[in-house]
């Protein structure tokens, strides 16, 4: 599904109204129905039940002025509170304003300097609040009177739904201007804004429900935003069924090279991982010394003893073994644990000059590569980067904090600077093709920051691809379904007390639920 930032929200606006002669105030209308629907449902029944519409000025607040109308009709007992000066109200939303007025629905104007005391004693009665004060015409922070009224909202604990975007986030950013209401429910029109799905503000959107308000299909895919969110939908296309007469050779062979002393773990769940999401063989390269050990650990995968370069980590001298077993495998992934190493360094030149098997770079492969970046441009196979904020820093020296306000554009750039698809892991995840194309993910939960969830994603990553998904497409499925996974993990366990391995055993009912059986 496309997300758009509120140039494009409007330019949809504008071409559905001008293109297809479809009023502004129709949509209005249709916007406001499907907020109030919400409302009901959110309500159960509406007898008795008392909602506070919160307004501004512009078209956010006509909105809100059609919720207010539908509610009134319903007999609902709702007042409608202006924070702004009504008479710089027009269009549509003056429209509307004035047809409350002549039903005479309760109105009341907020004006600045009022004791905030005043609005809150108010609030203490309602059932529920609507936020109609800022939708995507947000475009500068928040002056203290409307802050103050949005805090006023915030602090009366009364359950919020907000309009489109809770007022205060950028619907261009995610950034909160000044600050922003706290929804437990967002009606969002047409399609999710960046602000919707970047932090912090989807912090504050709460559940996000996505309303057709009547703009065309062709408008909708006129609209050339490379920016799309993960769904459910997108996903259940791109894994396929299982046909019957198959066997383990057509669902692809994974070759890891991954696991050093005290990081066998990492290897392990990259190999379950990989198995869990259906990929028919897994070979893992570990140190000699190590492999004993992973016998044990490991039942369904193979281990690849290599000789070391020193105690326990791999030696990797023996590049034509590692090569040769490349090149009987459909994908690789290289890093989960296997210890930094100017050896690993060599062993990645290597894969990357003389390979065309798609690889996935985890871990330490990253750090190897973080000061070597030149390597690859060697690549002649899809190549998948999977870091975290921290790793994202090593690679391109900026800053945690920067990458982090800016992390769509930073996965992007890198992305097609270097040819490579990136995955910046982390609240939201972004994964960024070399085409430009770049998915948001909105599953997962802070539960899965924990030691090896992402040695788990390589290893769906990885198994996805070997199991001739398209890398990119692969890619931006794995996110999802790892984060699907992790919910249902922490659904079953709660966020405090799963680890990794938590993910790889939930991996099946998450796949089962994309796939149906
Ligand atoms: N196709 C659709 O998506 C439809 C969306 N609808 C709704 O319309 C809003 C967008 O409405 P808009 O009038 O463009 O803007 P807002 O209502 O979000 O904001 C109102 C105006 O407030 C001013 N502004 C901006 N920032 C601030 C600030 N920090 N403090 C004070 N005022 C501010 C700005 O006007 P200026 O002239 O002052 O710049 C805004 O225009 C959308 O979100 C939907 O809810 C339609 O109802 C249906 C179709
Ligand atoms: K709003």
């Amino acid at each position: 599904m496309k997300i758009v930032n509120n140039t494009q929200m409007k330019q949809l606006d504008r071409m559905t109204i001008e293109r297809y002669g479809i009023p502004g105030v129709l949509l209005m209308e249709n916007a406001g129905i499907a907020v109030f629907q919400e409302v009901v449902r959110h309500l159960q029944n509406l007898i008795g039940k008392k909602v506070a519409i919160v307004c501004g000025r512009g078209n956010n607040g006509g909105d809100g002025f059609v919720v207010a109308r539908h509610l009134f009709q319903h007999k609902v007992e709702v007042k409608v509170f202006i924070a702004g000066n009504p008479a710089v109200i027009g269009g549509d939303a003056k429209t509307n304003f004035e047809i409350l007025k002549l039903l005479e629905a309760p109105i009341e104007v907020l004006s600045p300097g009022e004791g905030r005391s005043d609005l809150s004693n108010q609030l203490k009665e309602y059932d529920l609040i609507v936020d109609a004060i800022f939708g995507i015409g947000l475009d500068r922070n928040i002056d203290a009177f409307i802050q103050d009224v949005i805090e006023t909202i915030n602090v009366s604990e009364k359950p919020v739904i907000s309009i489109d975007i809770p007022s205060g986030v950028s619907a261009a950013t995610g950034c909160i201007c000044g600050t922003a209401v706290r929804a437990e429910k967002t009606v969002v029109f047409q399609l999710p804004k960046l602000g919707n799905i970047n932090y912090p503000g989807s912090d504050y959107t709460g559940e996000i429900l996505i309303k057709n308000i009547g703009i065309p299909q062709k408008v909708i895919d006129s609209i050339n935003s490379e920016i799309q969110m993960i769904t459910m939908d997108w996903v259940k296309k791109i894994i396929p069924k299982r046909k019957a007469d198959t066997h383990k050779g057509d669902y692809g062979r994974v070759y890891i090279v991954a696991g050093s002393t005290g990081m066998t773990g990492a290897a392990m769940l990259t190999c379950e991982a990989v198995l869990r999401s259906g990929a028919g063989l897994v070979k893992v390269a570990i140190p000699q010394s190590l492999n004993n050990i992973m016998e044990i650990r490991l039942t369904e995968a193979i281990t690849v003893p290599l000789p070391e370069l020193k105690k326990g980590v791999v030696g990797i001298s023996d590049i034509e073994k590692i090569m040769k077993t490349m090149s009987q495998s459909d994908a690789v992934a290289v890093g989960p644990g296997s210890g930094q190493s100017r050896e690993l360094e060599e062993v990645l030149r290597n894969i990357f000059e003389n390979s065309t098997t798609p690889i996935v770079l985890d871990a330490d492969a990253l750090n190897s590569l973080a000061n070597r970046k030149e390597l690859l441009k060697l690549l002649k196979s899809p190549a998948v980067l999977t870091p975290h904020p921290m790793e994202m820093s090593r690679l391109t020296q900026i800053a945690v904090e920067d990458i982090q306000k800016n992390r769509v554009e930073v996965a992007r750039e890198f992305a097609q600077k270097w040819n490579v698809i990136i995955v910046l892991k982390g609240a939201r995840t972004v994964v960024a093709a070399p085409s430009g194309e770049t998915f948001i993910n909105t599953t997962g939960n802070p539960g899965m920051a924990t030691a090896g969830s992402g040695d788990v994603l390589t290893g769906i990553i990885t198994g996805f691809i070997a199991q001739g998904i398209e890398p990119v497409q692969a890619t931006a499925a794995a996110v999802y379904i790892h984060g699907l996974a992790g919910d249902k993990a922490a659904a079953e366990l709660g966020e405090y007390g799963m680890m990794a391995g938590d993910i790889v055993t939930h991996l099946p009912c998450a796949l089962k639920e994309i796939v149906g059986k």
